[in-house]
C-alpha cells in the first residue's frame, strides 16, 4: 500500500470508530478481509487510527470535520505537511481535496480542543493538576513508552536487557522503579521470546509496577487482589516476597490467564470465588485496583477519552466507593487496604479516599502516591489506608 492508501484506509475505518465502533475490532476485521495488507501496511494503519483518537478534537478542528477524511486532513495539516501531496485522488489514495475542504480547518480555540479533551472534562483535569493540567494532556497527544516489568526473582534487569539484546530487542532501564526497561526496539515480538514464555517479564507499565512497588507487603504476609483482572498487580506483588496471595474479581473470565502466568512466574496464586472471601479473610493486604475512568492511561487507550460520560463517571463513583467498603470488611486489625486508580481526577482519588474515611471510623492514610504521564509511565494514584 502507498502511504496515501494507507491514510485513505485509515480514515475510512475511523469512520466506524466514530459511529460507535470499537477501534481494535474495526482494524481485526480490516486486516482479516485485506490479506493484500501487510505487516507494514497493517502497522500504519493502526498506528493513523490510534494518533486520530489521541489528537481527535485538534485534527477535527484543523482538518474542519469531525470525519475519517476531515481527521485525515487535520492530521496531515498538525506536522505542517501540506494535505494536497497526500489526497491527490491518484491510485488507491484518497480522492482530492475539495474547494471547499481547503478553505476549511481551523487552529483549536479552547485549552480543552487544544489538549484533546472533551470540554466537561478539562475541569477535572486542571483541578487535580492545576498548571500542569496543559504539560499532562499535551503528553496524552503522543504514544506511550513500551514498558517490560523484570520478573527479579528470577534474573536481574542487566541480564534479562542482555538476553533480549541477542534476540534483537533493545531497551534501557525505565522511570520510577528499578524493575521496568523500556523497550525502544522490536517490542512487537516481546511475546514471542524465550524470556517471556519462561516468566523472566511481563509486559507492564512503569506506574503501574511503581504502585505495586509501594505496597508494603512482606514475607508471609496473605495478600488479597481484591480486583485482579488479568492479574498484572498480583504477579508484581508476588514477585516481591513470598506471600499467601488470593486474587478475586467480579468477573472470574477476566482473570482466565493468570494461572498460566503465575506457573510461568513461579508464582503461588489461588483464585476465589466471591463467596469464599470471608471465609479466607481476614488479610494482612487488600489492594483494590478499582475500575475507573482511566484517564492516567489515555495514550495508550485514546477512545476511553471520548466514550466516557458524565453519567459514566458518576457510575464509576459509585462502584468505586461500593468496592472500598467491601474490601475493607475482609481487612485483619492493623492491616492494610490499598486503593488503586489509573485516573488523573480528584473525584476518583483524594475525594474517594476521604469519603471512605467519612463513612468508616478505625483507619487512616498511611501513605498516599500520586503519578501523571510527566513521570515517565501512565497517571496512577494509590492510598494505603491502616486498620488501627
Ligand atoms: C482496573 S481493572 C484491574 C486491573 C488489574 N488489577 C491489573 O493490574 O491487570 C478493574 C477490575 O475490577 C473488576 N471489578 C469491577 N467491579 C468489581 C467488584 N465489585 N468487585 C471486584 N472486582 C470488580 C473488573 O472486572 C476489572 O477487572
Amino acid at each position: 500500500m502507498t502511504p496515501a492508501a494507507r491514510i485513505a484506509t485509515a480514515a475510512e475505518l475511523l469512520d466506524e470508530v466514530l459511529e460507535g465502533a470499537a477501534a481494535e475490532k474495526v482494524l481485526t476485521s480490516w486486516a482479516r478481509r485485506s490479506r493484500f495488507a501487510g505487516s507494514k501496511d497493517r502497522a500504519a494503519v493502526r498506528d493513523h487510527v490510534f494518533d486520530a483518537l489521541r489528537c481527535l478534537r485538534s485534527f477535527a478542528a484543523l482538518g474542519g470535520a469531525m470525519t475519517g477524511r476531515g481527521l485525515m486532513i487535520g492530521m496531515a495539516r498538525s506536522t505542517e505537511t501540506d494535505p494536497e501531496t497526500i489526497f491527490t485522488g491518484e491510485g488507491h489514495g484518497a480522492a482530492a481535496l475539495s474547494d471547499a475542504e481547503r478553505a476549511a480547518g481551523q487552529p483549536p480555540v479552547s485549552d480543552a480542543e487544544a489538549g484533546d479533551m472533551p470540554e466537561w472534562l478539562w475541569p477535572h483535569l486542571t483541578r487535580a493538576l492545576a498548571d500542569e493540567a496543559a504539560a499532562v494532556a499535551e503528553v496524552l497527544r503522543h504514544r506511550a513508552p513500551v514498558y517490560i516489568r523484570v520478573n527479579t526473582s528470577l534474573i536481574s534487569a542487566d541480564a534479562l536487557a542482555r538476553e533480549l539484546a541477542a534476540e534483537g530487542i533493545l531497551t534501557t532501564p525505565g522511570p520510577l522503579v528499578a524493575t521496568a526497561l523500556e523497550v525502544t526496539e522490536g517490542a512487537r515480538r516481546l511475546a514471542s521470546t524465550i524470556a517471556f514464555g519462561e516468566g523472566r517479564f511481563e509486559m507492564q507499565d512503569a506506574a503501574s509496577q511503581a504502585i505495586c512497588a509501594a505496597i508494603p507487603v512482606q514475607d508471609g504476609h496473605s495478600v488479597l487482589d481484591y480486583c485482579a483482572g488479568g492479574g498484572g498487580k498480583t504477579l508484581a506483588l508476588g514477585a516481591r516476597a513470598t506471600l499467601h496471595l488470593t486474587a478475586h474479581d467480579v468477573a472470574p473470565e477476566r482473570m482466565r490467564d493468570l494461572p498460566v502466568r503465575a506457573r510461568r512466574a513461579g508464582i503461588d496464586v489461588h483464585l476465589a470465588e466471591r463467596g469464599e472471601l470471608a471465609g479466607l479473610a481476614p488479610f494482612d493486604v487488600v489492594l483494590c485496583d478499582v475500575p475507573c475512568s482511566g484517564s492516567g492511561a489515555w495514550r495508550r487507550a485514546p477512545e476511553g477519552k471520548w466514550r466516557l460520560t458524565e453519567d459514566r463517571l458518576e457510575q464509576l463513583l459509585g462502584i468505586q466507593a461500593q468496592i472500598l467498603d467491601e474490601a475493607a470488611s475482609l481487612v485483619a486489625a492493623g492491616g492494610l487496604l490499598a486503593y488503586a486508580t489509573c485516573s488523573l481526577f480528584e473525584a476518583e482519588n483524594g475525594d474517594q479516599i476521604a469519603a471512605f474515611l467519612a463513612r468508616n471510623p478505625g483507619w487512616q492514610v498511611e501513605t498516599t502516591r500520586r503519578l501523571t504521564p510527566l513521570d515517565g509511565g501512565d497517571g496512577f494514584f494509590l492510598a494505603c489506608l491502616r486498620r488501627i
